[in-house]
């Protein structure tokens, strides 16, 4: 892939194809493993846990009660924790959940015309389960987005699974779990984690919807368990859209590029610009900063690996690309962000303006860091409390509401050849009208 796109170039639109077609698949042996390991969990249970966990995490317990990692182990674990990390991870929390509280929605009920009595009720699921990766690729900060939305939803019972490599945890992700309101943790990892939150272990209870990101193991065993369970999405690399006009600082740009990169050898960068020296700036600010970066996937990589400068006319221009991109993460450097956010309407999450970094919203800012990604932006949204919540419609006929509306449903069964639905109304309006 070139670094530079011009959109003038006569081969832009080739390019251009191909960064949007960017995309990865789990491999079929993958898939054949993980259906394994599922129907594994579903006949022995426990056992199968132990096994798989002494397989792949290195871990052997010496019973299925230790499967859980107890309050007190939280405990001991949390307790070493630096106060700055402490208070950093909860004002995460509280500013995340206030922002989560606001997207409660109100049950409605109303009487129309016919004097039927109408509406919708939300309820949250009884029960969820968040997978938190193991080992280094586990964020506490995850653990908060999934686990603050589920309690403010009201979600009664909140079960954790993180695989403990070699018996570790990140001693934070367990603070998180404390702090977010997290009811179980379980130290099983994989696809046998998802399988025994789809479908119960004498340890582990059902739950009715899995959130959370994994492994191409874990994303596997999420499509498979879907339709017992509801799941929240299957996440792809990171992604960022910066759309910067010149008058930026080339460096924080080529900052806000390099922190999605360093999430994953996949992950795309993504710079739309209206100048093509500032766009060289911030290519040439990017090589620097790589230089000297220590570790993740991108130490040393070069910005052709995963990212690109795609230079237009003007703004229009950016916000039509930007759409055809669909980004999960979406920065608007520019000198009137909320005008051009009103043009940019396929994106999983925008940052408006140069003193609002993405990383904000990665921590500390309170919109879900759990974005759709892959263009999937076009079509669905961020995990939030309406994930762990679901409606139910109510209806309530009078006799008067009965006798107006009810004719014209025994018409249409009538018309469906379904003789049941029409008599169950018409019983009911002959007993009326006796
Ligand atoms: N999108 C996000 O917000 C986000 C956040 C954190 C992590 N991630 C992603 O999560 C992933 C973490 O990966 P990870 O592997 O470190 O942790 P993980 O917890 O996802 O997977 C570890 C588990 O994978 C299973 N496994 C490993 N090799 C296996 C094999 N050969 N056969 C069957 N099962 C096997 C094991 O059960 C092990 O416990 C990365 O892909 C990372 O990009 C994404
Ligand atoms: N940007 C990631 C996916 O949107 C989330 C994350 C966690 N920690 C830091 N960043
Ligand atoms: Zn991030």
């Amino acid at each position: 892939m070139p670094v530079f796109l011009d959109t003038s170039d006569s081969t832009f639109e080739q390019s251009f194809a191909t960064l949007l077609s960017a995309k990865r698949e789990d491999s079929p042996d993958v898939d054949a493993i993980v259906a394994e390991i599922i129907a594994d969990v579903r006949t022995r249970g426990d056992q199968s846990l132990l096994e798989l966990t002494a397989k792949f995490d290195r871990l052997s317990l010496p019973d299925t009660a230790s499967l859980r990692i107890t309050e007190a182990e939280i405990d001991a674990a949390i307790a070493d924790v630096p106060a700055a990390e402490r208070e950093a991870l909860e004002l995460a929390a509280a500013r995340i959940r206030a922002y989560h509280e606001q997207q409660l929605p109100e049950d409605k009920s109303w009487t129309d015309a016919a004097g039927a009595t109408l509406g919708w009720r939300w309820s949250a699921v009884s029960a969820a389960g968040l997978y938190v990766p193991g080992g280094l690729a586990s964020y506490p900060s995850s653990v908060l987005m999934n686990a603050v939305p589920a309690k403010v939803a009201g979600v009664s019972r909140l079960a954790v699974t993180v695989p403990t490599p070699d018996g570790e945890i990140n001693p934070l992700v367990l603070l998180a779990c404390r702090i977010s309101g997290v009811d179980e943790v379980y130290r099983v990892g994989g696809a046998q984690a998802i399988a025994a939150l789809a479908y119960g272990t004498d340890t582990i209870a059902p739950v009715d919807k899995i959130t959370g990101p994994g492994n191409a193991f874990v994303a596997a065993a999420k499509r498979r368990v879907f339709g017992k369970v509801g799941i929240d999405m299957i996440a792809g690399p990171s992604e960022i859209l910066v759309i910067a006009d010149a008058d930026n600082n080339p460096d924080w740009i080529a900052l806000d590029l390099l922190s999605q990169a360093e999430h994953d050898e996949s992950a795309q960068s993504l710079l739309i610009t209206d100048n093509a020296a500032f766009g060289q700036a911030v290519a040439e600010a990017v090589e620097h900063r790589l230089k000297t970066l220590q570790r993740g996937p991108i130490a040393g990589a070069s910005w052709r690996d995963f990212g690109a400068v795609i230079v237009v006319r003007d703004l229009e221009e950016a916000a039509e690309l930007s759409n055809r991109i669909a980004p999960e993460h979406l920065e608007l450097c520019v000198a009137d962000p909320t005008a051009l956010s009103q043009k940019t309407i396929h994106a999983g999450a925008i940052f408006l303006g140069q003193f609002t970094p993405e990383a904000i919203g990665d921590y500390i800012g309170g919109p879900n860091h759990v974005l759709p990604t892959a263009r999937s932006a076009r079509f669905s949204s961020g995990l939030s409390v309406m994930d762990f919540l679901k409606r139910t419609t109510l209806s309530q006929m009078t006799p008067d509401a009965l006798r107006a509306i009810g004719p014209a449903a025994a018409t249409l069964a009538t018309s469906e050849r379904l003789e049941a639905h029409g008599l169950s109304v018409l019983a009911r309006l002959d007993a009326l009208n006796r």
